[in-house]
């Protein structure tokens, strides 16, 4: 899906909904209006005979045509209001991710224009939207309802002269009145359900609508699923030992070719800095060796556990201090690891064996105080409480407590001060942490053993040994 930009969520959400709703609506919706018109027209035949069922017939047929040519495609309008809704709802979240930035910037009234002129966009076209439905609710109104009256008069005349040989019967005008009432109320309920019929066309293109989305999003996801990291020309191969490219294009979704046949080896122990200006693909090696991306040529070598990465965002999930730090595991999980780690076997003691190893190694990124400020347990949002380089400081702690073979950091430390980043790689290198590191400060060269510089983003690179 890389590549395809879909609006996956609101399938997910509002058109799954939708969708199940309609087809729950569906058998009702196509059984009541057929029901009725087959009960109307009888009783119709019934109090005005063959005559006043045909010109029934031909007021409805003449009504509904008329309401359809004049209808506006309330569906189209319909879907461009949610699509307004959307955008506008889109831009107040961003906003608000956004709003320290906007500030800093002193963005606050660009943001407010763009905000107000898309509300006044959606304004707009509400009202239109709504005037149209008032309007058109008018003339559905009168054609459905009020004008069934007028024809119910013609036919009351038929009825008469039908049973103009009963007159007898329903000669007081207390009987009339309620006949020709009860004839308009069969008008107007079999104008409701032939408008019901005509309504199901719609139905169901708005159905077969909501079908192909959701189809054409489970196509994408199989696709997704089936598309294999790695193309046919690519093998990938693991080893406990070694991280290797070997002959490599590094190539973006969009087909950009950033690295040509790169080779290059990382043994443990002997740790690589990956150099190059921006955009010069960086990352982007990061991403094919962890499968973000396919590698195009060639074979890619790793070890099938015992590798962790930190990347250049950092992130922060929701839950405890605790939770920060062992992401992804669980803190089950975590305590199985610490258990295994200290070669315990009192599953009690997991706790407590879990806080006292967390708590040293949010001491060695030296961010010990968090724990004395917030405790285990509270759940701020992290994102806002934490300065970008306690962030940053939060992910090596990561970093540390997984303690694996290979750390794949990109650039995650650039917002730490450049002493708290060197301790923080002599601490990996004590720990027998073997990195590649994506970096442009040259106070980090002395932790590596070997440079990959990407020279220019066309393919150029070049590999050399670090002299210490
Ligand atoms: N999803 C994507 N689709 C298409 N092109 C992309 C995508 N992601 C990144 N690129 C492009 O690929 C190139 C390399 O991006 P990459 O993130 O690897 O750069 P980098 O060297 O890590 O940069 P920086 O030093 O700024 O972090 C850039 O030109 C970028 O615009």
């Amino acid at each position: 899906m890389s590549g395809k930009s879909i609006d996956a969520d609101q399938r997910l959400t509002l058109d799954v909904d939708k969708l199940t709703t309609d087809l729950a609506g569906l058998v009702t919706g196509m059984v009541k209006p057929l029901v009725d018109i087959l009960w109307f027209t009888w009783r119709m035949k019934l109090l005005s005979g063959r005559r006043g069922v045909g010109i029934l017939y031909a007021y409805m047929l003449l009504g509904l045509g008329f309401l359809r040519a004049i209808s506006p495609d309330f569906g189209h309008l319909a879907s461009e209001e949610q699509e307004l809704e959307g955008t506008f709802r889109f831009m107040h979240s961003r906003l608000r991710t956004h709003a320290e930035s906007i500030a800093f910037f002193g963005g606050g009234s660009r943001e407010k224009a763009m905000v107000e002129a898309k509300f006044m966009k959606l304004l707009n076209h509400s009202k239109v939207l709504l005037r149209k439905q008032w309007l058109y609710g008018i003339v559905d109104d009168f054609v459905t309802k009020q004008l069934p009256h007028n024809v119910t008069w013609g036919l009351s005349l038929l009825y008469a002269l039908e049973h103009k040989g009963d007159r007898a019967l329903t000669s007081t005008q207390g009987e009339l009145a309620h006949a020709l009432r009860f004839l308009a109320s069969v008008v107007s309920q079999s104008f409701i359900a032939f408008g019901d019929i005509l309504e199901l066309h719609k139905k169901f293109l708005e159905l077969s609508g909501g079908i192909n989305r959701i189809f054409e999003l489970e196509e994408i996801l199989r696709v997704a699923q089936k598309d294999t990291p790695v193309p046919s020309s690519a093998i990938s191969a693991a080893s406990a030992e070694i991280i290797e490219f070997h002959e490599v294009d590094i190539v973006t979704p969009s087909q950009k070719l950033l690295a040509r046949k790169l080779s290059c080896s990382v043994v443990q122990g002997k740790s690589l800095l990956l150099t190059g200006p921006n955009g010069t693909g960086k990352s982007s090696v990061f991403r094919v060796l962890r499968d973000l991306w396919p590698a195009f040529s060639g074979r890619v070598t790793k070890p099938s556990e015992g590798m962790f990465h930190v990347p250049q965002s950092p992130y922060t999930s929701l839950g405890t201090l605790r939770d920060q730090i062992i992401y992804p595991l669980s803190r089950e999980e975590a305590e199985m690891k610490i258990l295994s780690l200290y070669k315990a076997s009192n599953r009690s003691s997991a706790p407590e064996l879990l806080d006292d190893h967390l708590k040293t190694v949010l001491v060695n990124v030296r961010l010990v105080y968090l724990l004395e400020r917030e405790g285990w347990d509270s759940t701020p949002n992290w994102e806002d409480v934490l300065s970008l380089g306690e962030q940053q400081r939060l992910g090596m702690a990561r970093l540390f407590f997984h303690h694996p073979k290979f750390g794949i950091l990109d650039e995650c430390t650039n917002a730490t001060s450049v002493d708290v980043e060197e301790h923080l790689y002599r601490l990996a290198t004590d720990m027998g942490i073997t990195v590649i590191t994506s970096s442009q400060r040259p106070a980090l060269i002395p932790f590596h053993s070997v440079e990959l510089k990407l020279i220019d983003g066309e393919g150029n690179w070049e590999l050399c040994e670090i002299q210490h």
